[in-house]
């Protein structure tokens, strides 16, 4: 793609003035080494992100290139090698309630109800609310992904997408202030994958939650992103560019995808991974 053209479509993008929200996620010059047997592999290097309160933020980039490990780090489920990752302007000292995952697998105890398995976190994160007003958070949450009428099924019971499903609505109900998904749909099939879309967005968009999600799909970047982030491939990997996605809210799939500049959008993210 012409560099006149990129520019182009960068400039259209990103019109719509300075975002004057505050910041709610900050990463500052972060870097991975691992240690590996032939020495330290470093991953990423002096990376920096900031993310708007209430912003949702898609990132992509090559296998590898260190997306998870990124998201883990500000998950505070893996070591920082440098740097720091403030959220809410506090410093992140290891896992805690202000940021919830979701992983491509939800990991449910698969004996327990899908409320039981929502339940679980929402007594860790509120121990002093009644017995009824953490069975109406879960309730609520696992309504709002639809399964309302599930409630009492054991998570064995359920298909991959209705897990999903509870793995969404656990995330939400410890009303975290950013919510991190790793490749959350990747394990589904595209039908799902889309109806799983929407319900997030629904959620999110009443929330009004900060998000941060890893995925390799082009097409769901852009449709649920305010802003996509590219990864430059490892080693060293850092942002090596961003795209406002301005399409206005709520998004419904057909206009996105009828949308002048929607295959704008997309080439130039695929003319950032294919080079
Ligand atoms: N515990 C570890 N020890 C050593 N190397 C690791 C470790 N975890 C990840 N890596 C390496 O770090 C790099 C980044 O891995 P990571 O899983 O973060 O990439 P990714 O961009 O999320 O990949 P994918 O898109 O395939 O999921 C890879 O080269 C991986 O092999």
């Amino acid at each position: 793609m012409e560099v006149l053209e990129k520019n182009k479509i960068q400039q259209k993008a990103n019109s719509q003035g300075k975002d004057l929200r505050p910041d709610m996620l900050v990463c500052q010059d972060i870097t991975k080494i691992y240690p590996t047997p032939k020495g330290d592999y470093t991953v990423l290097a002096d990376l920096q992100l900031t993310v708007k309160k209430g912003e949702f933020i898609s990132i992509i980039g090559h296998s590898g290139c260190g997306k998870s490990t990124l998201l883990s780090m500000i998950a505070g489920l893996n070591e920082i090698s440098a740097g720091k990752v403030l959220v809410d302007q506090e410093e992140i000292r290891g896992a805690g309630p202000d940021r919830a995952v979701v992983f491509q697998s939800p990991s449910l105890f698969p004996w327990l109800t899908a409320l039981q398995n929502v339940l679980i976190g929402v007594k860790q994160v509120f121990p002093h609310a009644s017995k009824k007003q953490k069975l109406d958070i879960c309730k609520y949450y696992l309504d709002k992904v639809g399964l309302g009428n599930d409630l009492n099924k054991r998570a064995i019971e359920l298909s991959q997408g209705m897990q999903q499903r509870v793995g969404i609505a656990r995330a939400f109900a410890l009303k975290p202030k950013v919510l991190l998904l790793d490749e959350p749909f990747g394990m589904l099939d595209s039908l799902t994958r889309g109806e799983l879309q929407d319900v997030l967005l629904e959620v999110w968009q009443k929330e009004q939650i900060t998000a941060l999600m890893v995925t390799h799909d082009v097409d769901e970047s852009i449709f649920l992103a305010d802003r996509v982030i590219m990864m430059t491939s490892g080693p060293y990997a850092k942002i090596g560019d961003e795209l406002r996605i301005p399409f206005e809210r709520p998004r419904d799939r057909v206009h996105v995808l009828e949308h002048d500049d929607y295959y704008d959008y997309r080439s130039y993210l695929m003319n950032f991974l294919n080079h």
